[in-house]
């Protein structure tokens, strides 16, 4: 019967070079639906923090909090499209969901619904926080429920006979996620940075998130289109019910049965036969097999989730100069999405068939066991980029340190003579940096400031100015404002992004401009000096004092470790996707599904304990660690794959449909049989046929 509805799935469908056509809108849903889930993602943190005024905590623990519960809720739209409402009615509705959520995040983010006094802040902040919550848990409910829906939904297409055809689907349905990622990820924080509103102009945050909602209205629609060319699997009862009622039995049968008096069996599942069909119980077997080998897994995802997080840090350290393009530090986390369109298909069409060639058999759980290896490749390449940045980085003081810096504002050097210390010549305008160890206290120095105890933020540079004029001085740039300076002071930090920056300097109706460059992450102390005139040039007058080098390791050598997490997420993610459809029994496909993506999940919370609780010192030695507990999770993982025997669980499940056909058969014919011996002998042959049909090992 499976065989026979397996085959009639290529009558739903045109069938296009062998592929239904059926999943061309199915990888169109996914491309838009990635698109709408990761456009919204690249803004939120800074929505958080800018439209909302959280603190950069709050606004990171939620947006990984949000994360966490997008790959939790598989497991609900699993449930209930296995059990109740079956994949293509999961999909419409979540996506419904999902949809109003995305449109109440754009609501959320106009600022003119409650600013009543127009002056460009809302004014009931509330209003946005609740009305953007419920919007960030529909999504979550949305995307994750169904996200195991639609890749299940797209491999119920395929045909018995379209195993290669059906590895192609997911390697596509790869890139597609990927092309709708990288190209979100770039749109919407462009359409962020428009500025919009009705009584005043804002950054426009509720286009970046209205783009992304559109797209997945679009994403709905496209789906409702292909419906009458779907094969659509009925669901086949709660089936997550009677799986966990089955175990229950099966434990509980055990357990009363635990006197040695009593033969044992060959799996402890098989205590739930006196009870349980006997085909239910082989089902279970497949997918507990497959979901015990996930346990390792999670650690995969928590090195591949700190390129977001870790790896944008280390990139605000360094030097995004590429000649006519300059990167932003989060910008490098499209290399990910980038590399993915490229590496799929040379792994497919290229590599794969090579090792094929060579007669290696690289099967499923050696490419994914390759890739975490390749993972753990990434975090050591990190760490030795690391450690060229630590040489660059300046020396703070630390906490039980003190550090005076002096300023030659004259025109010849100074001698100075500091307590304890060595006399030295502090040439004109130039600033000497002094850490002290000892509690020495200086006296008629300038007033209390509060220097930079950090390298700038975001490759921003920190930029200051001293007045060294009689007179006060006005000093502005398009994107920061100094404030009036009082003769002899200085004005406090402010951040400027790299390039080229023009600052104004004005002293009542008189100005001058000054212009200079800037690169990632320095820190200057800008020194008017008392010869300026205003109205002509004041190039000359202003001199720049380096207080803190900029970023000068270049972003460029993290492309390496870019490369070999990107190459073992095609091996490890890619494969994944295909060996949980394909390991997971007919009526459990979306469960699987789940189970894999629920390794995305403990993956993210692990990155969540972990940035709590590391109280690793030095960057490097962290990644260090990450990598070796990669390499010791995978040689664990390797071992269980080598016990893992890969199966068809098409074939086992028609074999068992078959026996039991053939046992009612047999019972209408020889009336009053034994049943405790019929269930003894049906054990045993079905054993000898699952057995039979997993023979592959890893
Ligand atoms: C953007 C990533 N390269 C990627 O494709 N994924 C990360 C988690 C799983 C997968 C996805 O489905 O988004």
């Amino acid at each position: 019967k499976i065989l026979n509805e397996k085959r009639d799935k290529l009558e739903f469908s045109k069938v296009v070079c062998g592929y239904p056509l059926s999943i061309f809108f199915i990888v169109v849903n996914e491309f838009c639906e990635r698109f709408s889930y990761y456009g919204m993602r690249a803004v939120l943190v800074l929505y958080f923090k800018y439209f909302l005024r959280w603190d950069d905590d709050l606004a990171t623990s939620i947006y990984h909090t949000f994360v966490a519960l997008c790959y939790l809720t598989p497991i609900l739209g699993a449930i209930v499209a296995d059990s109740w409402l079956g994949k293509f009615k999961t999909i419409i509705y979540l996506s419904i969901v999902y949809a109003v959520g995305q449109v109440a995040m754009a609501v959320s983010a106009i600022h003119d619904i409650t600013d009543s006094d127009r002056d460009g802040t809302p004014d009931s902040m509330t209003f946005h926080i609740v009305l953007s919550m419920v919007g960030l848990f529909l999504i979550a409910l949305g995307t994750g429920g169904i996200k195991p829906c639609v890749a299940a939904f797209g491999g119920d297409q395929f045909g018995e006979h379209q195993d290669r055809q059906r590895r192609t689907f997911f390697s596509v349905f790869y890139l597609c996620i990927n092309g709708g990622s990288l190209l979100s990820t770039i749109i919407t924080p462009v359409l962020r940075a428009q500025e919009c509103g009705i009584y005043s102009k804002q950054k426009c945050y509720s286009l970046a998130f209205g783009v992304p909602a559109a797209l997945m209205v679009v994403a709905l629609v496209v789906f409702i289109i292909g419906s009458g060319m779907y094969y659509k699997a009925e669901p086949q009862g709660n089936i997550m019910l009677d799986v966990c009622k089955c175990i229950g039995f099966a434990i509980k049968n055990r357990y009363r049965h635990r006197s040695k008096q009593y033969p044992k069996r060959q799996h402890w599942m098989d205590w739930a036969e006196e009870k349980y069909d006997k085909l239910l119980i082989a089902q279970i077997k497949m997918v507990l097999k497959v979901l015990f080998l996930y346990i390792p897994l999670p650690m995969f995802w928590t090195l591949f989730d700190q390129k977001g997080s870790r790896w944008t840090l280390q990139a605000t350290t360094m030097d995004g100069n590429f000649g006519a393009l300059v990167i932003q530090p989060d910008q490098m986390q499209t290399v990910n999405p980038i590399l993915i369109l490229t590496l799929v298909p040379i792994m497919d069409s290229l590599i794969y068939p090579l090792i094929k060639k060579c007669g290696l058999n690289f099967t499923p759980l050696k490419r994914m066991t390759v890739g975490m290896l390749l993972a753990a490749i990434a975090f050591v390449c990190a760490a030795l980029v690391q450690i060229q940045i630590d040489k660059t980085l300046p020396t703070f003081p630390s906490t039980s340190q003190s550090q005076l810096k002096l300023l030659n504002m004259g025109s010849n050097s100074v001698t100075v003579k500091l307590p304890g210390n060595d006399a030295l010549i502090l040439p004109a305008a130039q600033v000497y940096p002094f850490i002290n160890n000892c509690n020495t206290k200086f006296t008629n120095l300038l007033p209390e400031t509060n220097d930079l105890t950090s390298k700038p933020q975001e490759g921003n540079n920190a930029i200051r100015f001293v007045n060294g004029m009689k007179t006060a001085v006005n000093v502005s740039t398009a994107a920061a404002d100094f404030g009036l300076i009082e003769p002899f002071y200085y004005s406090n930090y402010s951040q400027i992004k790299n390039g080229k920056a023009t600052f104004t300097l004005r002293s009542g109706s008189q100005s001058c401009e000054y212009s200079t460059n800037f690169g990632f992450g320095s820190s200057y102390t800008f020194f008017i000096h008392s010869t300026l005139v205003f109205g002509s040039n004041c190039q000359d007058s202003v001199t720049a004092v380096e207080d803190i080098k900029p970023n000068s390791v270049h972003m460029a050598l993290q492309i390496p470790q870019y490369f070999f997490i990107t190459a073992g997420e095609v091996m490890f993610s890619v494969t994944g996707l295909e060996f949980s459809y394909s390991q997971a029994p007919s009526n459990m496909k979306a469960v699987l599904q789940a189970g894999w993506l629920f390794t995305v999940a403990i993956g993210n919370f692990i990155v969540l304990i972990v940035a709590e609780l590391a109280k690793i010192p030095k960057q490097w030695a962290e990644y260090v660690l990450f990598a070796s507990l990669l390499v010791a999770v995978c040689v664990i993982f390797s071992i269980m794959a080598y016990f893992y025997t890969y199966i068809d669980p098409t074939e086992i499940e028609a074999q068992f449909k078959k026996k039991i056909n053939e046992d009612d058969e047999d019972d209408k014919s020889k009336p009053g049989k034994a049943e405790v011996e019929m269930v003894k002998r049906d054990s045993i042959k079905c054993h000898d046929e699952y057995d039979k049909a997993t023979q592959t090992k890893m």
